[in-house]
């Protein structure tokens, strides 16, 4: 029999809409114990997930999942990024972005039991200003609703939709100008997104064609709503169909700089400082993912 894989969980403790997690009870009942070993970290505060990580490669872990919201598997990853520690996800999150992208279940003892089936894949990583993303960077609305949501106390996908409401009636476009690798555009957007997975989550689809291997940033430019497209809008992006839209601009490229005067952006879904001028890019396979089969 081939030696147990030693696993290291680390787990934010104050993430996810419900009731705190009974992890080591879930863990040692779908967790394969014939085939892994593995022990538990909490994490202390902002930023301890990245140090443990970090920690963790040195040792002898041969894999780290990472338990929380798409903020905790950020920083996770910041402290796996080029190494060849893979990293695996229990998503226990508001929205559950990447996760949903990997095809790992909202379901926590699903997600546990999913670990026994998974192979390890080389993903795409997305750069905001060097700043890592994994999933989705975004200036406009979007980041004004991750910057409400980070204010506010509730969590989960209602409070979601009541803050995209509150912010709408508040939000002012802001004239944008980017370089697409070598090509202008200009417009006052709705929404910018730079997208490396397809979802916000909640299977919202901002990028419904983005891929994790591919190689390239998925750009989604989306005009101003009027009120007739502030239902439509919602609709086709919950319905993977933003393609059809022609008031949503869908690219790839390697390379996007933005100028702008938006004062914020947000990355998987935290809210970081815009500046003048953004740079986005991608770094191929970059990052060891442990997922189900994708
Ligand atoms: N022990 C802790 N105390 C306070 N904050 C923490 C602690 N551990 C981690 N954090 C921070 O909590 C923040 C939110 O984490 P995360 O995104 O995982 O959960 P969430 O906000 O509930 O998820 P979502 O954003 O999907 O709703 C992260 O920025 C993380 O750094």
């Amino acid at each position: 029999m081939s030696p147990k894989r030693k696993v290291l969980f680390i787990a934010n403790p104050i993430s996810g809409p419900g009731a705190k997690l009974k992890l080591p009870a879930l863990i040692t009942r779908h967790l394969d114990n014939q085939r892994f070993d593995w022990t538990i970290y909490k994490t202390k505060q902002r930023g301890d997930a990245t140090e443990r990580a970090q920690k963790a490669v040195q040792e002898n872990f041969d894999l780290v999942v990472a338990v929380g919201g798409d903020g905790t598997i950020n920083e996770v990853a910041q402290g796996l990024i080029f190494t060849t520690m893979p990293m695996g996800i229990i998503p226990n999150g508001s929205g559950n972005g990447l996760a949903k992208h990997l095809g790992i279940s909202d379901h926590i003892p699903t997600a546990i039991s999913q670990l026994n089936d998974s192979q390890t894949t080389p993903i795409d990583t997305g750069w905001f200003n060097d700043q890592l993303f994994l999933n989705v960077a975004g200036i406009g609305f979007d980041a004004q609703v991750a910057h409400a949501f980070d204010n506010h106390d509730r969590r989960g996908l209602l409070s979601y939709i009541w803050l995209s409401i509150r912010e709408y009636l508040q939000f002012t476009p802001q004239a944008t100008e980017l370089i697409v690798d070598q090509l202008k555009v200009k417009t006052t957007p709705f929404i910018i997104t730079i997208a490396n997975g397809s979802q916000y989550g909640n299977n919202a689809f901002i990028a419904p064609h983005a891929s994790l291997e591919d190689g390239l940033l998925n750009l989604t430019i989306v005009a101003p709503l009027n009120i007739a497209r502030c239902l439509t809008f919602p609709y086709k992006l919950f319905t993977k169909s933003l393609s059809n839209s022609k008031h949503t601009q869908l690219m790839t490229a390697k390379k996007i700089v933005i100028h702008t005067s938006a004062a914020k952006a947000q990355i998987d879904g935290e809210t970081i400082a815009a500046q003048a001028t953004n740079t986005v890019e991608i770094k191929p396979k970059s990052l060891l993912i442990f997922a189900p089969k994708i």
